[in-house]
């Protein structure tokens, strides 16, 4: 362990699990982000971005926070759809602490009601927090949380903001104040249990996330087959293959004389350059599977759903 991490060793080490559900786009990647103060989670505002169940470990004197950040529970339209839910689903047993996010800005539906279904029926203490506080107005805030009362039977409650951080710290906090004793689980440097072969590809998707709309975002599925460290150039040759579901996507995602993928990959070569401290060469290919989210062996392949 170092200095950082070093607790009084007369109190007793304390560590636990929390799981993060909501709605799809209610903020959960974003509020792992900033608890973790480094980007470990993709982020867009296109409905599940999140298709690995993956945990973020937050590591400070006295205690370790492990935070399973789970794909958006929704209605499932396909194989995926339902590999997703099932996945965040699974990631509500065996927690310490479940953490409900609900979004200020938008009115509570029956999407939460389905979630807080769920969350009522987990063995675990259970957090509200509602989410996006800088996009409403105190008054709004209020009827929110008013609403969101009524969904469970909450140990805690908290508003926040992962954009301004705002609040960050009493999430960290409130969910801490329920971690049992418990064993450092995870070295105190990790911030995440992904590989980098799955970080690389999501950093791409989410460049396709953010460049697309309609239906290519959801049709995409990104490997990252070649990773390659080139000691001499200080350099990461990295290929990937960006999969889509049909020829006509694929024309869309390469664009007029390569020009679309050209700027995913400009994006992504800059995230993924920070990302790894070096220069990265990323070569992109773009393949069409046909219908390989009705597939759930592809959507295994893919390391979508599972991830723990
Ligand atoms: N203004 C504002 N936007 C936010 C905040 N938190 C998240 N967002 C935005 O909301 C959108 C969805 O955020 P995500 O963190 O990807 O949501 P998610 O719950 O992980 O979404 P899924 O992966 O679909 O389940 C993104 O465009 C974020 O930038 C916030 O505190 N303030």
């Amino acid at each position: 362990m170092d200095d950082a991490v070093q607790h009084d060793e007369t109190m007793p080490f304390r560590s636990g699990f929390v799981t993060l559900v909501g709605r799809p786009n209610a903020g959960k990647s974003t509020l792992i982000n900033a608890v973790i103060g480094k980007k470990v989670a993709i982020t867009s505002n296109t409905v599940q971005t999140t298709r690995h169940r993956f945990r973020a470990v937050l590591t400070r004197p006295g205690f370790q926070l492990v935070m399973v950040d789970t794909p958006g529970l929704h209605k499932p339209h396909d194989a995926l759809g339902e590999e997703l839910n099932t996945s965040a689903l699974k990631a509500l047993e065996d927690v310490d602490v479940v953490a409900m996010l609900v979004d200020a800005s938008k009115p509570i539906g029956t999407g939460d009601e389905w979630v807080a279904e769920h969350v009522r029926s987990a063995k675990a203490k259970r957090i509200l927090v509602i989410t996006k506080i800088d996009l409403a107005t105190p008054e709004e805030i209020e009827k929110q949380k008013l609403a969101a009362e009524g969904l469970a039977d909450w140990d805690g409650i908290v508003e926040v903001s992962a954009q301004t951080g705002e609040n960050v710290e009493a999430f960290v906090g409130l969910t801490e104040s329920f971690l049992p004793e418990g064993p450092q689980w995870f070295p105190a440097d990790m911030d995440t249990d992904q590989s980098l072969e799955v970080i690389i590809a999501e950093f791409i998707r989410e460049k396709i996330l953010r460049e697309f709309r309609e239906e290519i975002p959801h049709a995409i599925g990104v490997v990252a087959e070649e990773l390659e460290y080139v000691r001499a150039k200080d350099m990461y040759r990295i290929f990937a293959i960006v999969y889509v579901e049909r020829d006509s996507q694929k024309g869309m995602i390469i664009g007029k004389k390569g020009a679309a993928i050209k700027q995913v990959g400009t994006q992504a070569r800059e995230d993924l350059e920070q990302l790894l401290g070096c220069k990265v060469f990323l070569d992109l290919t773009v393949k069409v599977k046909k219908n390989w989210r009705r597939d759930l062996n592809q959507i295994r392949r893919f390391g979508y759903g599972e991830g723990i």
